[in-house]
């Protein structure tokens, strides 16, 4: 037996499978649950258990603190996760995972913050060589050091690690500035503290270690996914419009590929069935409708492959 291999009979025998990693809880957590379903992933997670095998394919999910994800894909004990950019970076794994894809969610920017009411700090340059804190150690040297213009060994701004809660650290009296994570900026501003440098704009993706140990699979699963944001970015709209107007309403809507163009029972005039992005649906109809289309329907796509 490998050494480095420790065997607990009460874990499930995940040796054949895939291990895919999502975090266990936070942030990410729902929107990747419902996309496991969406891919059809089917599981069944006893509580206080981190591995859930899946019933209808070869793969083990593992569930892990986001923090840690990108590490274990890196170092190949794990061969797909999804995590957050800001993850990888911090983790200083970009070179060693593989990114499939970016997943539109959990989009969010890397901060420095600091008191709003100290009108001193109006850029991150006015908090060089004071006290930083923050749960990205690696970003916030590497960013100060950068405005520093040394090497991060020779820096003299002061960075700590805190795990959680960072915003308080200004108000304890712990940190002159922080750097963390802020969407809304509502957690910013309930701590009195307000932005005035970003490091990243992060969101989260799927990853592979470089050599993954079940391409195939993994790739299914890239295409399965590909699939899933591709339904829920478009609708696939439907008109009717006489041949005269056709080539107007083509060009308000190209879809992703081309129209499909389907005669009607009608002298003069033709069906249009095409895929159009739901951001841009409402001024697509009203354009159509002014290009002389009727009939305009909508239908949302449940999935897809693309
Ligand atoms: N407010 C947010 N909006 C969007 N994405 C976020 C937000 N906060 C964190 N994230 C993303 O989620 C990832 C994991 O952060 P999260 O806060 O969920 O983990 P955690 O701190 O381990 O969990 P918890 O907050 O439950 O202790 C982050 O690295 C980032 O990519
Ligand atoms: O700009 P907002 O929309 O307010 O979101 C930003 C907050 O979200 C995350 O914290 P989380 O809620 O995960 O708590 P944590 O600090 O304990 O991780 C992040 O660390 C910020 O504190
Ligand atoms: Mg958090």
């Amino acid at each position: 037996m490998d050494d480095s291999t420790y065997i607990n009979a009460s874990l499930p025998d995940t040796s054949d499978r895939m291990l895919f990693a999502v975090p266990k809880k936070g942030r990410l957590y729902d929107q990747c649950l419902s996309l496991l379903t969406n891919i059809g992933i089917e599981f069944n997670r006893k509580p206080r258990h981190d591995i859930a095998l899946v019933s209808n394919l070869p793969i083990a999910l593992v569930f892990l603190p986001a923090a840690d994800i990108a590490t274990y894909v890196a170092k190949g004990n794990i061969d797909l996760g999804i995590t957050g950019l800001d993850i990888i970076r911090e983790s200083q794994t970009e070179n060693d995972v593989a990114e499939l894809m970016r997943l539109g969610f959990g989009k969010c920017r890397l901060q420095v913050q600091a008191p709003a009411a100290i009108k001193e700090v109006r850029d991150a340059r006015d908090l060089v060589g004071k006290r930083i804190v923050t749960s990205f150690i690696n970003l916030t040297k590497q960013r100060f050091a950068e405005l520093e213009g040394v090497p991060v060994e020779e820096m003299t701004t002061q960075v700590r690690f805190v795990s959680g809660s960072v915003e308080a650290a200004c108000g304890l009296g712990l940190a002159d500035g922080i750097v963390d994570l802020v969407e809304s900026g509502d957690t910013m501003r309930a701590a009195g503290l307000h932005a005035v440098d970003t490091v990243l704009d992060t969101e989260s993706v799927l990853i592979t270690n470089r050599h993954p140990r079940f391409p195939k699979l993994a790739d299914t699963i890239r295409q399965r996914v590909a699939g899933i944001l591709m339904a829920r970015r478009y609708v696939l709209c439907q008109y009717n419009i006489a041949r005269s107007g056709l080539e107007l309403a083509c060009a308000i809507t190209p879809g992703r590929q081309a129209p499909t163009i389907t005669s009607l029972e009608q002298e003069g005039w033709v069906a249009v069935s095409v895929m159009v992005e739901k951001k841009s649906l409402a001024d697509t109809m009203d354009q159509l409708r002014d290009a002389g289309a009727t009939d305009i329907l909508v239908l949302q796509i449940a999935n897809a492959r693309v």
